[in-house]
């Protein structure tokens, strides 16, 4: 007889569908296979996307959303999840209420808006965003942009990545990666969590089809923290699988092309 196989760490993910399949629930699951997790899914929002924007987008029931993560968590059991487009104060509010209960280490994506300027949440959202899901995050990613939004700073330099780290944590995450993505120079993101800091600092790869880049990161750090991986580990592998993925980007469709989840596997090739 054969033996069972092993089974894989769980993760999952909480967050909005892109019918492109560049960012959204389908980067997180790309990536949670490319990184050799078990992905499941609870969607938040349905958008029509593509390289060119977001044309519209449906949010889901709160009874739906709740349904899916009690399924899925119930059953099958998960080591980390991450979470993406909330859309809505009353999502951000059972979603926190959901994880506060699961007790694993989560991944905070505070996405506010799509790289093309389209909103993917509500502005009224912001406060429960601040006041409920930054406090059970165990790491939050904010973009720069992101950054503004929450705490009104506006960063321009490794300097102002710190003040904006302070002002996230003053939220009660326990980490923070303040992405720089969008500063010129290298990509260079700050992780801290108030006493350790790291810079954590990759060539800017002249691309422009990075559509995913944040999506990708999250989830890559929530599959390291799966593993039982420490949260700097988790993410200096996740940078390291991001900046793979970006440095692969294609040109999809007539816009922005989504980065490579499968570089790694035809790397390891
Ligand atoms: N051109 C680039 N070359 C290398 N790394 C990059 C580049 N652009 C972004 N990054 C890195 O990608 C990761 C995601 O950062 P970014 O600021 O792009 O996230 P984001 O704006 O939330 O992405 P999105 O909203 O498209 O999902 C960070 O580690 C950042 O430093
Ligand atoms: C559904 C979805 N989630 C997140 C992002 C990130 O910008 C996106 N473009 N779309």
């Amino acid at each position: 007889m054969t033996a069972p196989a092993p089974v894989p760490p769980r993760v999952l993910t909480v967050a909005g569908s892109d019918s492109g399949g560049g960012a959204g629930v389908q980067a997180d699951l790309k990536t949670m296979l490319a990184l050799g997790v078990h992905g499941m899914s609870v969607l938040t929002a349905v958008t029509a996307q593509n390289s060119l924007g977001v044309q519209g987008a449906w949010e889901l029931p709160v009874d739906a959303v709740r349904a899916q993560y009690r399924s899925v968590v119930d059953d099958i059991g998960v080591q980390a999840v991450k979470t993406g487009m909330l859309s809505s104060a009353v999502l951000v509010d059972t979603v926190a209420e959901l994880l506060a209960e699961t007790g694993v280490p989560v991944v905070v994506d505070p996405v506010g808006v799509s790289k093309h300027g389209d909103a993917l949440l509500a502005a009224e959202a912001l406060d429960s965003v601040r006041t409920k899901l930054l406090p059970v995050a165990t790491v939050a990613t904010p973009n720069l942009d992101e950054v503004t939004q929450l705490t009104g700073v506006t960063v321009i330099d490794e300097e102002g990545m710190r003040r904006a780290a302070a002002e996230i944590l003053g939220h009660g995450p326990r980490w923070v990666v303040i992405k720089g993505g969008h500063l010129p120079g290298d990509a260079v993101d700050l992780l801290t969590d108030g006493r350790e800091e790291h810079w954590l600092r990759a060539p800017r790869h002249d691309n422009r089809h990075t559509h995913g880049t944040g999506c990708t990161l999250a989830s890559a750090i929530a599959c390291g923290l799966a593993r039982g991986q420490d949260v700097p580990a988790a993410v200096r592998g996740a940078k390291e699988y991001v900046t793979g993925a970006i440095r692969a980007g294609f040109a999809l469709g007539g816009g922005i092309g989504p980065v490579d989840h499968g570089w790694l596997a035809r790397a390891a090739r």
